[in-house]
């Protein structure tokens, strides 16, 4: 599906030409695509930063189009780049070609949320239609897919998609997508795309392969290089980076793909708002540098961890069971990561001890958060099926900000300790039911 050439569909509709929607209506005029994916000046860093300024007084931050709607030269209703902004605004147009750029993709869409990106991308499915997914997802994901299962008629095949032949052995002519996370919301999974992008084409060639993107980011990871036909993800999340906002982006390659996502973006009316445009652009720039610093942050509090006997799962570390495979895909360990204690309600004593890390859910954040999964972001997720995906109730997940590391440490060493999570000797502690004793609970730089 993906590498088709940049098309720029909004010439088609001014010159007349007809671009039909999927039920064979005339499309309205959308902005144009952005510059081709491979036109990229700059290594990523810079290209985060760097954009061309388009407007008349060349301001240097992109100008907020705060209209609704937009004066026309005549009655033809045609002619004009924007006619409303549910059907585009020249902010939003702004961002969705940064985005694209900085997501390898020919055309990026933003809309009102990581949710609304994929209620627009399962508009794709009909009845009858399967989907193959993972078994361990963000918990909104599980329940728009239970409810299109339900209620839309999608034959839904949750499985372990961290093994490609279980994802191939599910593909039949019937799926229209495979939809797949990684690392996986909360597990940590990792979900080779490559292999299962390839398994799922060469089984079904109409197949979409969709990967939701959002635990690693553009600065991390690029799906569509690795055969997905569509990335999507939370912009709530990394992108913007600071959670004063709601946002959803999907990016593509293929022209006909993006030409029916945009007609759903433009029928349900889910287009991001002018000023929530402006403010993820601003979020983007500094992507790189937040990025840079959770991750540094994160693999120092995975490591303490880790010392000090805790079952931490975090791709950074080399006891991840399948690092060499995220390596293989990915630039970097991304900074949200889960570690156990083995009893549910000394995690909860740990989470609620804890001060300076935030109890919330989400990621992606400056300031750093802890948050018991099962009983929040998955809590959607009803008890049985979690038990049936293996998913432990005592997990904790931390979301990695960009303070002081060694505030952090200190700050979940003291939550540890004072949740009684860890055996204290003379000598140090150690995650209790770990084995000896090591480490130093005064200290954060201690084993
Ligand atoms: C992996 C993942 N995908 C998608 C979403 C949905 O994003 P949003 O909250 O922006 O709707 C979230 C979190 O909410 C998420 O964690
Ligand atoms: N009450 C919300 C929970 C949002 S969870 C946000 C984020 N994806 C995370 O993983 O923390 C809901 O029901 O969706």
């Amino acid at each position: 599906m993906s590498g088709s050439p940049p098309e720029d569909s909004r010439g088609k509709a001014f010159a007349g030409g007809k671009v039909l929607d999927i039920d064979g209506h005339n499309l309205p005029p959308s902005p144009a695509p952005s510059t081709p994916r491979n036109g990229r000046k700059y290594n990523l860093m810079t290209e985060l930063v760097y954009t061309e300024s388009t407007d008349q007084y060349n301001a240097s931050s992109v100008p907020i189009y705060q209209s609704a709607t937009f004066k026309q030269d005549s009655a033809s209703g045609g002619g004009q780049e924007y006619d409303y902004t549910r059907s585009g605004n020249p902010t939003r147009t702004h961002l969705e070609r940064h985005l694209a750029k900085i997501m390898n993709a020919n055309r990026a869409l933003a809309v009102s949320s990581g949710m609304g990106a994929l209620d627009v991308i399962t508009r794709l499915l009909r009845p009858g239609d399967e989907v193959v997914t993972g078994d361990d997802l963000y918990g909104g994901t599980n329940r728009l897919l239970k409810y299109l299962s339900t209620h839309g008629g999608i034959v839904v095949h949750h499985v372990d998609t961290t093994n490609p032949e279980t994802v191939q052995a599910a593909v039949n002519n019937k799926t229209a997508m495979v939809l797949l996370e990684t690392p996986t919301n909360p597990l940590i999974k990792i979900v080779d795309i490559s292999t299962i992008a390839a398994a799922a084409h060469a089984a079904n060639p109409t197949a979409v392969v969709a990967v939701d993107n959002t635990m690693l980011s553009p600065m991390l990871l690029n799906p569509l290089d690795l055969g997905a036909d569509i990335v999507y993800e939370s912009g709530t999340k990394y992108l913007s980076g600071h959670h004063d906002l709601m946002a959803g982006v999907i990016a593509i390659n293929d022209t006909a793909l993006g030409e029916k996502l945009f007609f759903t973006i433009n029928a349900s009316g889910c287009g991001l708002s002018p000023f929530d445009s402006w403010l993820l652009l601003r979020g983007v720039k500094t992507l790189g540098v937040r990025m840079e610093k959770q991750q540094a942050n994160a693999m120092r509090v995975a490591t303490f961890l880790e010392s000090h006997g805790f079952k931490v799962r975090y791709p950074g570390l080399k006891s991840h069971p399948q690092y060499d495979l995220h390596w293989s895909m990915a630039r970097g360990a991304g900074a949200v990561l889960a570690f156990e204690t083995g009893d549910v309600h000394v995690s909860e004593r740990i989470v609620e001890s804890a001060r300076l890390w935030a109890i919330s859910v989400s990621f992606g954040c400056v300031n750093s958060l802890i948050s018991m999964p099962c009983r929040m972001s998955h809590a959607s997720i009803d008890e049985k099926t979690r038990r049936e995906r293996n998913m432990p109730e005592d997990i904790i997940r931390l979301c990695v900000g960009i303070e002081d590391a060694d505030d952090l440490v200190d700050d979940l060493s003291r939550a540890l300790v004072q949740a009684g999570a860890v055996n204290i000797t003379t000598d140090g502690f150690r995650a209790l039911g770990s084995g000896n004793t090591v480490g130093d609970a005064s200290s954060s730089e201690s084993s």
